[in-house]
This record gives C-alpha cells, structure tokens and sequence, in this order.
C-alpha cells in the first residue's frame, strides 16, 4: 500500500496551493479526485461564468451608447454556439493542466472516489452514478495511507425534493449548454440565480427569477439588492417573490410545467439555484466521530477536525466566511503554513469582499450597513450616487451608487458596498483601504492613475 505525508481528497482551489507548497518543502503528496481536477472554480464556476459575462458586459457598453456614437441596430447579438466554444477553450484544458502541472512537481494524483476507513487510510473507488448516492456501488481501485489526511471536498448544488426534481438543471448544467433555452426559469435569488440568469438573458433568452420569499440576494445590502433588481427588470428580467415552487413536469410538447403555490409557468429550463450543500457523504466521516452537515463539515480554529490528523478546508466546512475561492485559497496557504510547523496560530481572516457579477455589479466588504445602523454609536454611513461622476459619466452608466460607513472614532472607513458596472476593482480597492485601516486623510496622500476607479478614491 502506497504511504504519504500527506493525502488530500479534492483538487479545487483550496487543494491546489497546499499540495505545491507541500511538495516544494520535500513532503509526499496524494490527491484524490473523483470528477475534473481543478474543481469547482475554474471547470464549472467563477472562470467560465466570468468568459460568459464578459459578452453580457460586451452587449451593455454598446446598448448604453446608443444615440451616444452608436445606433440602436448596432447592439450586438450574441451567439451562444460560439461564446460556447470559447468557454470551452479555458475549460477543456483545465483538468489535464493540473494533472500535468501535479506530475511536473511528483505530486501522486488518483481518479476516484476518497474515503477513509480508518484516521490513516484511504480507499480510492471507482463510482457508478454519483459518489453522493446513497447506493452507490464501490470499486475499490487503490488503497493509500497518509500520515496527515485533508479533506476538500467542496459543495455541490442542493435541488428541492419536490415531484419532477429530476428535470431541473444546476449551475453547471447551464454552463455547459448547447443551445440557449427560449425561456427560463432560475430557482432562488442567491449568487447563481442572479448571475446566470443576467447571462441567459442578455443571450437572449426569457428569463424569470423566482424566489420563495421577498429578500433577494440575503446578506447583501438590501437598498443596493432592491435597485440592482429594478435594473434587472429594466433589462428585461421577470422577477416572482413570495411564491413556492411545488412541482415540476414534462409536457408533451417537452416544455416544462412549473407549479407554485399560487401560478402555473410554462418553460424550457428549471435551473435550481436554491443554495449548495457540503460533499460530506460516503467520505466515512461518522464512522470516524468527525461531525458534519450539509453545512459542512465541522473543524476548530486551526481547521482540525475531531481526529487530530485530519484537516479540512474550502467549501466543504462549516464557516461564517464566504464560501469562495480566494477564501478556500487563503485556507489551504495557512494549511501548508501550519502543517509546516511554520506557524501554530489559529487562522485569521481578513475582511472578504464579496460580488454579484451582473450589470450593474452589486459589491460590499466589511461593515455592512445594517450593523452600522444597529449601532449608530460606533459608525456613520454616507451614501454617494456616482453616476454623473466622471468614470461613469463616459460610459452613461445608468446607475452608479456606494455606501460608505465609517467607524465615528477615528474616522476609518470600515465597510462599502457598492451597485456599479465596475464595482468589481472598486471593491478590490475598498479591500485594500479597510484590511489595511488606511485613514480618510492618508487617502489624500495618494496619486492613482487618473481618469480611473481608483483616482476617485479620495472622494470618499
Ligand atoms: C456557478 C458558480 C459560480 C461561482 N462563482 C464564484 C465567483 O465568481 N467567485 C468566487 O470566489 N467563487 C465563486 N464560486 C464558488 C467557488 O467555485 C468555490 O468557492 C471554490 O471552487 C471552492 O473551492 P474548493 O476547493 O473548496 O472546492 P471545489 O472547487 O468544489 O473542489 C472540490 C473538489 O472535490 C472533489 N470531490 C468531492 N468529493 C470527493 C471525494 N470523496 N473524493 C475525491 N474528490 C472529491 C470534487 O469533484 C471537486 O472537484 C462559484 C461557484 C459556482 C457553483
Ligand atoms: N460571485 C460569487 O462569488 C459567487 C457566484 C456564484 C456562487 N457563489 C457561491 O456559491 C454559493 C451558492 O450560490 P447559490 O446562489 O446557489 O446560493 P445562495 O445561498 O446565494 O442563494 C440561494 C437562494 O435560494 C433561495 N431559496 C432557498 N430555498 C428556496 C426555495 N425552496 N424556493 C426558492 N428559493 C429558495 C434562498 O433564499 C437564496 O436566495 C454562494 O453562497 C457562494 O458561496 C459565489
């Protein structure tokens, strides 16, 4: 039986740097994965939605100019075969570029299903139908051992157990369509719903979001989430709030009959996007005492599970933090940090800016507004409409908004949030400000390339 340092089950983001890091400080290294090496991010998450909304961003510098140096007429279509294909040139090659990139550095890879059968040892299995069936059948394929054993096993989407759950599609289904349905339908109103459903339609399919209860996109400020659906709708989005969906069925035709409890819908594609649940099945965590959920799975503050050799980290365990890449990166950095005996303090996460790629694009760190209002001793807020402000004034961005809080003792800026078609290095910017407690007045002590996001820092 082959013996490592180290194993880690899943090749995400998270697995990624930790297994280099690992090697590159002479330790051996195994990583299982049972689908497309390189996980969730860039095979059927952040980097091929990013490809698809870079024609939705393409399509609305065009429309917004109309009149300003274009004609309506010259508002481009978008071919969905063709922005297909060139997903597909970043995609394809993404799983057997990490292989290569694992065998260049003498990383040992397996192609299966982990799981441990003792706090040492893992069986990898080739598996019939999902790994997450709960009948799933197991060719045990290889028998490892490890002295330090990581689980990165990521999520997966969760869909609602109603009749017909079998005709829904996910988010990775969407990504890798053929052919763009005529109408849609996306389930929820979290991250997915809202992001892919800004690309269908600007693909120009019908779309309609419809979410089980009036708070779209919870946890984000909730005046920008209200001003970024009116301009949905004013793209052409139909939203449906306080309806729950309760059944879904194939008509003759092939389209599909969506029930709720208050309408009947006629469709082409369901798209689940009502929230994803930790890959914690068939992993042996309860034989083992590791406790874990569809939340995730549970590790103290040096992502140590119950069993003292046992890490986990990424999207598979259970955090207030974002589950997102550059969360589940920084995680596998301070692992490897950690597992080096580089460091034993527990874990530290800076201030995670979080985005919702649309047009506009809905953005915050920090201190959110709602805190700041809860406690109106420690922070103020200002709110700024930039839309006639001049990066936004040349490219007639309809709307361009940011909340500011600042903390009332030193007058820092401690939180932002934004709605604008370029919040995404806004909020980069803002990130750096608030993790680096960089004061209103040093502000003013820094020249920025001018015209740009970033030159208009000192107005803030
Ligand atoms: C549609 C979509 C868009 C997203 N957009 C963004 C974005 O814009 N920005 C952002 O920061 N984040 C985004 N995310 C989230 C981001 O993809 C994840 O946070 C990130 O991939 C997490 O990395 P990870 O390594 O923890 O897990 P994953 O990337 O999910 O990798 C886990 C891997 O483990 C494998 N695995 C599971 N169980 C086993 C097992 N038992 N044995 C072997 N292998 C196993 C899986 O096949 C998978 O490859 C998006 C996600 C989705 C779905
Ligand atoms: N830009 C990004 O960083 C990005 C983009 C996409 C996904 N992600 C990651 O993926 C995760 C999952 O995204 P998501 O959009 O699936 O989840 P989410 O948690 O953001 O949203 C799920 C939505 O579904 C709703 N919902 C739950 N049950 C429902 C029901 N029965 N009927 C209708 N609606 C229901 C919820 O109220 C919520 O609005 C995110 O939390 C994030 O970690 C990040």
């Amino acid at each position: 039986m082959a013996e490592y340092d180290v194993a880690i089950l899943g090749a995400g983001p998270a697995c990624l740097s930790l297994a280099f890091d690992l090697k590159a400080a002479g330790k051996t290294v195994a990583v299982v994965e049972e689908n497309l090496f390189g996980g969730t991010c860039p095979n059927a998450g952040c980097d091929p939605k990013k490809i698809l909304f870079a024609a939705e961003q393409a399509r609305q510098q065009v429309a917004q100019l109309v009149g300003k140096g274009f004609a309506a007429d010259a508002v481009p279509a978008v071919s969905w075969p063709e922005l297909m294909a060139f997903k597909k040139t970043y995609t394809d090659p993404v799983s057997p570029e990490r292989i290569a990139g694992f065998d260049a550095s003498g990383i040992k890879h397996f192609h299966g299903h982990g799981r441990l059968i003792s706090n040492h040892e893992i069986v990898v299995s080739a598996t019939f139908g999902t790994s997450k069936d709960e009948n799933i059948a197991e060719k045990p394929l290889q028998k490892l051992t490890a002295k330090q054993i990581i689980l990165a096993t990521g999520q997966r989407a969760r869909l609602l157990d109603i009749p017909g759950k079998e005709h829904f599609l996910t988010s990775t289904d969407f990504l890798a369509l053929e052919t763009l349905p005529e109408k849609m339908i996306f389930l929820g109103a979290g991250y997915i719903s809202f992001e892919l459903a800004a690309i269908a339609n600007a693909c120009g399919a019908k779309v309609t979001i419809l979410h089980h209860n009036d708070t779209p996109l919870r946890g984000f400020d909730s005046d920008l989430a209200q001003h970024l659906v009116t301009e949905l709708e004013k793209s052409g989005i139909t939203f449906v709030f306080n309806e729950d969906i309760q059944s879904l069925t194939k008509q003759e035709n092939k389209n599909l009959r969506v029930t709720t409890n208050k309408s009947v819908y006629e469709t082409n594609a369901v798209i689940c996007a009502t929230g994803r649940m930790a890959n914690v099945e068939n992993l042996g965590l309860e034989e083992l005492g590791i406790d874990a959920s569809s939340r995730g799975i549970s590790v103290d503050e040096r992502l140590q599970t119950s069993q003292k050799n046992i890490f986990a980290m990424g999207d598979c365990i259970a955090k207030k933090e974002p589950k997102m890449t550059p969360v589940a990166g920084f995680e596998g950095r301070y692992l490897s940090q950690f597992l080096l005996g580089k460091t034993k303090a527990a874990i530290r996460y800076p201030k995670v800016p979080t985005s919702v790629f649309t047009l506009p694009t809905l953005a915050q760190v920090g201190v959110t507004s709602s805190e700041a209002k809860e406690n109106p001793d420690m922070y103020t807020t200002e709110w700024f409409d930039m839309h006639e402000w001049y990066n936004y004034f040349r490219t007639n961005d309809p709307v361009a908004l940011a909340k500011i809080i600042y903390a009332k003792d030193s007058g820092e800026i401690v939180g932002a949030a934004t709605l604008n078609q370029k919040a995404d290095e806004w909020i980069n910017l803002m990130t750096f400000v608030i993790n680096l407690g960089i004061k209103k007045e040093q502000l003013q002590n820094i020249i920025m390339a001018y015209p740009s996001v970033g030159s208009d820092l000192q107005y803030y």
